[in-house]
């Protein structure tokens, strides 16, 4: 097991000096991992630490000499623009990575001569989805949405039987995975119309889900499921994810096999893993309180109870084509916190997903589902924001909102803070919407 170490000291310093900003998002405590290439290069993406304002390119810190031999042999085995081999290293050589870079980063480092040269600026930067994405499954573990989109689809039945006894999820498309900035165009299909005959055309209703995704680190052979207690050893580390939703598909087509089209024309994730080391002082106990069902004994466990939910605030917010054409910068619509959304922790989805013999892989992303708060404010979606489209969202440059239009860019944002730590970000996760493409005659 991991615990907080001096990778964790908040009053460790970096040579970095943008990384010693109060604001920033990449601390030196933080250390995401990601891939990157020069902006406008043809050369194939690389892995890299994100530090302040700049990249550490990991292949030339360890011919650098910077790194321990058996994190620079799990680079040295990936392929290009995938992380899938240094994933499947698991705990150990990615805290020896930790440790190498916080050391050869602290201010008065005498490894900064020879790291210095390795540095690329963010801005001189393109950044790409880390790794091949073999599995892609999202769930539903935020009770808040849960119950409100379900008032929304199902009056009479909002949360089903099932909710408090299984972390309910749906398996995802890969393909259109897409990294922050990705622009995709408004999908169409068939929606409901009168007397259950659909009518054809561009989604209506289009919309955001507030979620985190979990990347596997170590997998698990088929047959074998990973028991409670191992779960977190499975886990590689988080980042932002917005599975676009076109509203009006998915009432139409929804039952009885769940999401298809209207969520599989583009899910949006952050650049830059956020590791589950990094994530270690916000680690929040998970219970369930007076009166729930409690979790059968294959999804519960000590360190589960102890430790199992994480202390992380989200905010989605909206930037319209307006906005940008004034120069104005995107608007916060709203704010929750991952350990009062999240009905199930991250341990209980993976040890969900084995428990029938399931094989996750290196790689593969899990979706926690919306992550909204208690309180109508507190959405996660514009669904649940507008009273399912009835109530208008009034911006503050006097646009108004119910569902996204063309020229949207909506920006998920998460940082954990606690008295004597350092914050971590996650960085920007944003995406715009672009028009319907007609259909050719
Ligand atoms: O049928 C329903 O109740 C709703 C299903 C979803 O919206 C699936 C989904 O993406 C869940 C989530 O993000 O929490
Ligand atoms: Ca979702
Ligand atoms: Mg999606």
């Amino acid at each position: 097991m991991y615990r907080i170490d001096d990778t964790h000291d908040a009053s460790l310093t970096s040579w970095v000096e943008s990384a010693n900003a109060p604001a920033t998002d990449f601390p030196i405590q933080n250390l995401p991992i990601g891939m990157f290439r020069r902006a406008g290069s043809a050369e194939g993406f690389r892995p890299g630490v994100a530090i302040g304002d700049q990249v550490v390119d990991l292949l030339a810190a360890a011919d650098a000499g910077v790194l321990p031999d058996d994190v620079v042999a799990a680079l040295r085995a990936c392929a290009p623009g995938q992380l899938n081999a240094f994933m499947a290293q698991g705990r150990g050589v990615r805290v020896g990575l930790r440790r190498a870079l916080s050391q050869a980063l602290r201010q008065g480092s005498a490894q900064q001569a020879r790291l210095q040269p390795c540095l690329v600026a963010q801005s001189a930067v393109e950044l790409a989805v880390p790794c091949r994405i073999d599995g892609y499954t999202d769930f539903y573990t935020g009770i808040h949405h849960a119950t409100s989109v379900g008032k929304l689809f199902r009056p009479d039945n909002p949360l089903m039987p099932n909710y408090k006894w299984v972390p309910i999820g749906y398996h995802g498309r890969t393909s259109s995975i897409g990294v922050s900035g990705q622009s995709f165009h408004r999908p169409q299909g068939q929606i409901k119309g009168a007397a259950d005959v659909p009518e054809f055309g561009p989604c209506r209703r289009l919309d955001y889900e507030l979620e985190l995704g979990a990347f596997v680190g170590p997998g698990n052979p088929l047959g074998r499921p990973v028991p409670m207690a191992e779960a977190e050893e499975h886990l590689f580390g988080l980042v932002l994810l917005n599975d676009w939703s076109a509203r009006d598909l998915q009432a139409w087509e929804y039952q009885p096999l769940g999401p298809f089209l209207a969520k599989n024309f583009a899910t949006t994730i952050s650049p830059w893993i956020v590791t589950m080391e990094a994530l270690e002082p916000f680690r929040a106990p998970f219970v369930r309180a007076e009166g729930e069902p409690q979790p059968l004994p294959y999804l519960d466990g000590a360190e589960n109870r102890e430790r199992g939910a994480l202390d992380l605030e989200l905010e989605v917010w909206l930037q319209t084509a307006a906005m940008r054409e004034a120069g104005l910068p995107p608007e916060r619509l709203m704010r929750s916190n991952f350990k009062d959304a999240a009905y199930w922790t991250l341990a209980q989805m993976l040890a969900h997903h084995t428990i029938n013999g399931c094989n996750l892989q290196p790689g593969d992303l899990l979706g926690t589902g919306t992550q909204s708060g208690p309180s109508p404010e507190q959405g996660g979606s514009l669904l649940e924001l507008t009273a399912g489209g009835k109530q208008e969202l009034r911006l503050s440059n006097g646009e108004t909102r119910t569902f996204l239009r063309d020229g949207d860019t909506v920006v998920l944002r998460a940082h954990a803070e606690r008295p004597g730590f350092r914050r971590i970000g996650f960085g920007d996760c944003a995406g715009t919407v672009l028009p319907a493409v007609p259909l050719s005659p």
